[in-house]
């Protein structure tokens, strides 16, 4: 059984996996509805409401999503978002994991977002009137951020305070040293250099966010950090065959640095010839992998005097992904049957 045709009616539990939420198409109107509702979020914009409706409807909704979509165009495949094809494989893929289990067979897994479709409000609405009493909710950002993971928990609470018969409700907060994560990101490392070669530098490239986020409390930037050493450790690189970078860069704000197009470039300079670059925010391939790694930062390597640059792919929905998130909810849906 599929997830996205998945019969909830007979279950009493279920797996959310969520990702962040994607356009529906990649036209300017798509874009600029997925921008307005992505970008009205406090979480994730924190300067004044009225203040930032001012900018957003004026210098950003305007402008940027002509620019986003014609970005988006050049990612869209078979017909969709790269995220939202790869949400529903890792959904279905973990679905054929858990049933295959002797233990676990009575788990829906599905897949959700924060922001678009399929939407996680409209998921828990279906797993309500199913009648699942169930829910684990697994945001599939590996660290957390009030940014992006914090917005998960905001939008199932909001949700939550609409019920009256409430289901048992558990969220994973985060994975960014689980043993199977850096264990996957490291093997996805070294079968590709079987496949390519190993380069001169490895860089992690991660998702950033604005400096003064970091300085309020948010953690997302030491998980990183500790993702990244973990990943080179496993791989047992000396400290200048790698570094951590940051991009994905928005507003006028500072973001936390190293920037990865300033790095690449100032390797370029420094006489670095190749670099595999990977990027251990993202569970799945998106816009900010296959658009801005892919391809933009790649001029930026290649134009600055580097000669090798190469995209090492998400894990996307690979078995030790998957497994990986098996071995997250196995506990929790073992202490469910303890209290069902
Ligand atoms: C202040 C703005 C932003 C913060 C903070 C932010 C945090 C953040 N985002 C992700 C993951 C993704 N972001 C993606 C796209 C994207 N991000 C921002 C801005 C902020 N993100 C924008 C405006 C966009 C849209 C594209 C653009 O206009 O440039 C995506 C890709 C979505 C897709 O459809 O493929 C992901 C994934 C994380 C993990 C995070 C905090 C750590
Ligand atoms: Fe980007
Ligand atoms: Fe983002």
């Amino acid at each position: 059984m599929t997830s996205n045709s998945q019969d909830t009616s007979a279950i009493q539990r279920a797996v959310l996996l969520v990702n962040l939420g994607t356009p529906d198409a990649p036209t300017p109107q798509a874009v600029r509805r997925f921008l307005r509702e992505f970008l009205s979020d406090s979480r994730v914009i924190e300067i004044p409401r009225v203040i930032w409706a001012i900018i957003l409807n004026l210098f950003v909704l305007p402008f940027r999503p002509k620019r986003v979509a014609h970005a988006y165009a050049s990612i869209w495949a078979m017909g969709d978002s790269p995220m939202r094809l790869i949400l529903n494989a890792q959904a279905n893929a973990l679905q054929q994991m858990l049933d295959f289990q002797i233990v676990h067979r009575d788990v829906a897994v599905l897949p959700a977002m924060t922001y678009g479709t399929p939407s996680l409000a409209a998921a828990l609405d279906r797993l309500s009137a199913d009648g699942v009493e169930q829910i684990i909710i697994l945001p599939l950002f590996p660290q957390y951020s009030a940014t992006s993971t914090g917005a998960v928990y905001d939008v199932a609470t909001r949700w939550m305070q609409t019920q009256r018969n409430l289901p048992t409700v558990t969220f994973i907060k985060d994975y960014f040293a689980h043993p199977l994560y850096i264990q996957a990101l490291a093997d996805s490392v070294r079968r590709y250099q079987v496949e390519h070669g190993t380069p001169d530098r490895l860089l992690m490239s991660f998702h950033g966010i604005p400096i003064p986020y970091a300085e309020r409390g948010d953690p997302y930037p030491e998980r990183c950090h500790v993702t990244a050493k973990r990943v080179a450790e496993a791989l047992g690189l000396r400290d200048d065959q790698w570094a951590i970078s940051f991009q994905s860069r928005f507003g006028k704000q500072e973001w936390v640095k190293p920037y990865t197009n300033v790095l690449l470039t100032e390797w370029a300079q420094a006489g670095v010839k190749s670099v595999q670059i990977i990027s251990p925010a993202f569970s799945a391939d998106c816009l900010e992998t296959l658009e801005e790694l892919a391809i933009e930062n790649r001029d930026v390597f290649l134009s600055a005097g580097g000669q090798s640059y190469q995209y090492i792919p998400a894990l996307n929905a690979d078995v030790a992904h998957i497994e990986m998130m098996a071995a997250l909810i196995n506990p929790i849906l073992d202490g469910f049957e303890a209290i069902s």
